[in-house]
């Protein structure tokens, strides 16, 4: 907000009596808003304390309800008045005014109470509030005191309204007033705002209110509004309506061409708003949400919810299909154990079978053993030469029946044991059985469990890359840097005087340049490396960044990019964190691919191959660019990188000698494309870090150049003019960015929209001879510098039009 002269602020005024001014004139604020309230709520009986507490209390309440009028905010010093009694500040209000009267006898401060005392003492107050809206985006409420038009500063209280702002924006709610020529607003016969010349100005019918006027407040995130005359305030527009608007439907219809699946006309209106009216921008969001889900919706009739189910669906099933081919894996151990179960069972049968008949066996030979016995007792008694060769043969027989019977002891033992065996096979059988059970309810469980924290897992790490990304956002999405290089032929015509500002002496004409920050000539390349790390690890969470160099002819852009062999710039230096990072973190896969490109005369040339092909197109759909047929090579370690970009410079030098060119004369390209799986969350990240360094940025005027020279200077010159333009439209907040220019910018597309983030070295040289080139260097960072300040602290915060 401006700051204006002060009218309290008379230098010859002791302390003492200016802060007792100060008192006065807030106490006269107060009473001045005491009046306002009274209008505006219902009017209590001054005699009665409880009635005026009741009064109070109703005024706060409608000051509440009626947020639009209000312009005493409720924290400010006054507001906080308010919660005290009308007596009490009656009361402080008389001995106020008795200490100033007392003040006024003093000579010195009687001129400047007296002038107070004018202005305050007549409290013609116009109740009618205007509301003007700057092309910031702030807005002020305005109301009119003595033909003046007033308005609350939040520094000095009620003040007149600037004049100067009144060519900065327009009054909005102009109804009983006689529109100014300044306002640039055309109005109908209600004195109602119809159309700004503005493509984000519309009208729409709403019923009840009839044509209302629309307008999309500049804001982060840009939001339709309607006037609404009743209120004096804008209103947010409901998606239905607004989807209604020839700006907006236009869009919605790119989108649903794009996307026929999509079928809600209000969620791609809804995300629409998110994404800056840009349907180019909401295209890749769905694809980026829905992904096959997107592709694979052939009925054309599903809404988000259903894609999400489908998606939802998808992931399921191949849950369910992994527990399925366990739970196979599970049953067909179960069989086999049944098997060898049923096996063993057939066995014990067997066994038993074979014991039955041995026992069978055993009784009819010990029956048999017995008659014998009995034959031999009989035969004993009768002793003949005869009988004595029966009893040999007889004891022979009784010692193979022993033999037998204690062949049968051993089976049965045998037996026995094998029963034993079978007993602990079964019981162990079941054992297992139940330990199968237990492990497929721990395994479901746990399936469960790993879900939750898988769930868990992929939130945090979302979180923390948006907090990350956050933090980033509010340093600015692009940085400016600003290197002077080292050069014996220093003049004193640049000084130092921070770490962010440069101030350059054109022969007595000085002008002052700000930046993140200003490397001096002595800084080493760790010290300039420094200043990009942060966004390095913005590129391994899957955020697009560049980094650019621009400068003269010899200010050190290659040396700052490049660098030496023992002094290697931000290329190695960037490009090993990002490795070193991707290590760091085991749990998520990274692959990481590089590529080489030179753009010259406006062609793109493949570095990484002999002979590149230089007919290498650039292609587009949505915010995503390609190059088909361009070369990547996966790199690990920094030895491959340094493999790599030897070989890409080789080739950039050998097409360079054999084209009659120098390298200078052309935008050498260095892309690593980053794509990371996440082994936890299953969540792919993709992005790129584009190391650029430019073309020497000198006039083709200084150059002198005719011929080939003459068409390189052109190319350069357009295609730094388009990098101008970009930033520029960026810097505009306007809908439409001119990526499509020149084959630099638009290649430069992914990492300077959306979230992408980067980093801009303005190179100078400290030759006196070149200031020429190092103001217009200067000037071209200073204008993208604004952008990097301008965007992420641009927080208009409107009281009386809700967020
Ligand atoms: N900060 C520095 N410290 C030491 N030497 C430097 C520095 N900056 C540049 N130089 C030296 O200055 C010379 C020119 O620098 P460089 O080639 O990087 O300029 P350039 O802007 O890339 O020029 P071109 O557009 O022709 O490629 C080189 O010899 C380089 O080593």
């Amino acid at each position: 907000m401006a700051k204006f002269d002060n009218n309290c602020g008379d230098e010859s005024v002791n302390d003492l009596t200016f802060l007792m001014i100060l008192l006065v004139f807030f106490v006269r604020v107060y009473i001045l808003y005491q009046a306002v309230l009274r209008q505006m709520g219902s009017g209590a009986s001054k005699s009665d304390p409880a009635e005026r507490h009741k009064a109070r209390d109703n005024e706060e309440k409608a000051i509440t309800q009626n947020g639009s009028a209000s312009t005493l905010p409720a924290n400010s010093s006054i507001g906080k008045q308010m919660g005290q009694s009308n007596l009490e500040d009656e009361e402080i209000a008389e001995d106020i005014e008795q200490m100033v009267q007392h003040f006024n006898k003093s000579p010195e401060t009687t001129e400047v109470v007296t002038g107070m005392q004018s202005t305050l003492d007549t409290e013609d107050v116009s109740l009618t509030f205007e509301s003007f809206l700057h092309r910031n985006g702030t807005l002020y409420t305005c109301f009119t005191q003595n033909g003046t038009r007033m308005y609350f500063d939040d520094e000095k209280g009620i003040v007149p309204f600037p004049q100067e702002l009144y060519s900065e924006g327009n009054f909005i709610n102009t109804q009983n007033q006689t529109p100014k020529k300044s306002d640039g607003i055309k109005q109908d016969i209600n004195g109602v705002p119809s159309y700004l010349e503005n493509e984000r100005t519309s009208s729409f019918y709403i019923p009840g209110k009839g044509m209302v006027m629309t307008y999309i407040f500049e804001e982060r995130t840009n939001v339709c509004r309607y006037f609404d005359s009743e209120s004096g305030a804008w209103l947010i527009l409901p998606l239905l309506w607004e989807m209604n608007l020839d700006f907006t439907t236009s869009r919605v219809q790119q989108v649903k061409e794009a996307l026929p699946a999509l079928t809600d006309y209000r969620e791609i209106m809804a995300a629409l708003r998110l994404c800056n009216y840009d349907p180019d921008e909401v295209i890749s969001v769905f694809y980026a949400i829905f992904g096959d889900s997107l592709e694979n919706s052939t009925s054309g009739n599903q809404n988000f919810e259903q894609m999400f189910l489908h998606r939802d669906i998808q992931e399921n099933k191949k849950i369910i299909d992994n527990l399925n081919e366990k739970l196979q894996n599970r049953e067909r151990e179960l069989v086999n154990l049944r098997l060898k179960c049923q096996y063993l069972e057939e066995e014990k049968v067997n066994l038993n079978h074979r014991t039955e008949n041995l026992n069978k066996k055993i009784t009819e030979l010990q029956a048999e053993h017995e008659v014998h016995l009995q034959e031999a007792v009989r035969t004993e008694k009768s002793d003949t030469p005869f009988q004595s060769k029966e009893k040999t043969v007889l004891t022979l027989k009784k010692e193979s029946l022993l033999n037998i019977l204690q062949e049968s002891r051993e089976l049965n033992v045998c037996n026995k044991q094998l029963r034993a065996v079978t007993k602990n096979a079964l019981s162990e059988i079941g054992l297992h059985l139940k330990h199968l059970q237990n492990t497929t309810e721990n395994m479901d469980r746990s399936n469960k469990e790993m879900e939750e924290i898988r769930a868990l897992y992929q939130r945090e790490s979302l979180e923390r890359k948006m907090l990350y990304n956050q933090l980033q956002e509010l340093r600015g999405n692009i940085r400016v840097f600003c290197r002077c290089r080292r050069d014996d032929k220093k003049g004193d015509h640049l000084e130092f005087f921070t770490n962010e500002d440069i101030l350059v002496n054109n022969n007595g004409n000085k002008k002052k340049f700000r930046f993140d920050q200003v490397f001096l000539p002595q800084c080493s390349q760790e010290d300039v490396f420094e200043g990009t790390l942060p966004i390095i690890k913005s590129c391994v969470d899957g955020y697009n960044v560049c980094i650019l160099a621009y400068g003269q002819t010899g200010s050190g852009k290659t040396y700052t990019m490049m660098g030496t062999e023992q002094k290697p710039g931000v290329n190695i230096r960037s490009i090993r964190e990002l490795l070193r990072i991707c290590q760091e973190r085991e749990k998520i896969r990274y692959t990481t691919k590089i590529s080489m490109l030179e753009i010259y005369n406006e062609t793109l040339r493949d570095l990484l191959v002999q002979n590149g092909n230089s007919q290498l197109e650039i292609r587009s759909q949505g915010k995503v660019v390609t190059v088909p047929g361009m070369t990547e090579i996966e790199v690990l370690t920094e030895e491959d990188i340094k493999k790599t970009m030897s070989l890409g410079e080789k080739h950039r030098t050998v097409a360079s000698t054999k084209m009659n060119t120098e390298s200078s004369r052309s935008h050498l390209m260095v892309i690593l494309h980053v794509h990371g799986v996440d082994s936890i969350s299953g969540v792919v990240s993709t992005a790129a870090l584009t190391l650029c360094d430019l073309a020497g940025s000198e006039r083709i005027s200084k150059t002198e150049a005719t011929g080939q020279r003459l068409m390189e200077a052109a190319a350069i010159n357009k295609s730094l003019t388009a990098l101008g333009q970009v930033f520029t439209a960026l810097k505009n907040n306007s809908l439409h960015v001119p990526y499509r220019n020149s084959k630099l910018t638009h290649l430069l597309q992914p990492s300077l929209s959306g979230h992408a983030k980067a980093c801009v070295f303005v190179n100078i040289s400290p030759d006196m001879k070149n200031i020429g080139e190092t103001i217009s260097t200067l000037q071209f960072g200073s204008s993208i510098q604004q952008i990097a300040l301008g965007k992420p602290m641009q927080q208009t915060t409107n009281v009386n039009h809700g967020p």
